[in-house]
């Protein structure tokens, strides 16, 4: 099979024939259904502490654009449902070609018109990598975050300023040591959707603790025109690079909110 993609001949239904895991039972994104989330009081406040990267890369890797500091940078998640402290790795986004579509999850069946993703590994590992293949569902730690056209995202700007220079797959660029990670979060991580599920791009792996925030980030229309000039590794517009929803199984969806 070519290289995975989002196209017809190696889009989401192709996957499985390298990653069998994709018919797995925890796999992701799922359709948020509100009437069957199980409020969890037990669920204690997020903590992200995002400390300035000395070099950070922004990428295009075919299939996502990608902010990606060096290793090892000491910015770290904890609280919620973790039972222990994720190290920061990257994040990237999963856009559409319009506004009706774009998230990765879904919430009542209602995309958004993007999903930005911020992975975390957990830190008993010695890396990411090894993060992903520690078996069970406590490897990663994903923030998902919807996004929704409305204002100019100013601490997303930095960002989405670079986009033009990562159009092509195989780019990368460095992102200027001053921008502020810690300013795209909300205040406070209250608010959130969390359950068991996996990758959502191959391999697919079933090792992600989701953590799904309700509240959507607001972008411009600019900046998302910006996501849809980015081209993907078959030459095409990486606009549509979302997974469908998967089946829920059994698993329970929790949330911190009533
Ligand atoms: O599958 B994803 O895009 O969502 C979670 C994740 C984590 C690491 C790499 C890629 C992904
Ligand atoms: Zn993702």
């Amino acid at each position: 099979m070519a290289p995975w993609g989002y196209e017809k001949d190696n889009g989401p239904a192709h996957w499985h024939k390298d990653c069998p895991i994709a018919n797995g039972k925890n796999q992701s994104p799922i359709d948020l259904i509100n009437g069957e989330v199980k409020y969890d009081s037990g669920l204690k406040p997020l903590t992200a502490k995002y400390v300035p990267f000395s070099d950070a890369k922004f990428l295009n890797n075919g299939h996502s654009v990608q902010f990606q500091p060096s290793a090892g940078n000491g910015s770290e998640l904890t609280g919620g449902p973790l039972a222990v402290k994720y190290n920061f790795e990257q994040f990237h986004f999963h856009w559409g070609n319009n506004d009706t579509e774009g998230s990765e999850h879904r919430v009542d069946g209602k995309m958004y018109p993007a999903e930005l993703h911020f992975v975390h590994w957990n830190s008993t590992n010695p890396s990411f990598k090894d993060a992903v293949g520690s078996g069970g569902p406590n490897g990663l730690a994903v923030l998902g975050f919807f996004l929704k056209v409305g204002a100019e995202n100013a601490a997303l700007k930095p960002i989405t300023d670079l986009i033009p220079k990562v159009k092509d797959a195989g780019t990368s660029v460095t992102v200027p040591s001053n921008f502020d990670m810690q300013a795209i979060l909300p205040a406070t991580l209250t608010d959130y959707y969390t359950y068991d599920g996996s990758l959502t791009t191959p391999p697919l792996a079933e090792c992600v603790k989701w953590i799904v925030f309700k509240q959507p980030l607001e972008v411009s229309a600019a900046q998302m025109e910006a996501f849809r000039s980015v081209i993907n590794r078959d030459g095409k517009p990486m606009g549509g690079n979302y997974r469908p929803p998967c089946p829920l199984h059994d698993r329970a969806v929790k949330t911190s909110f009533k």
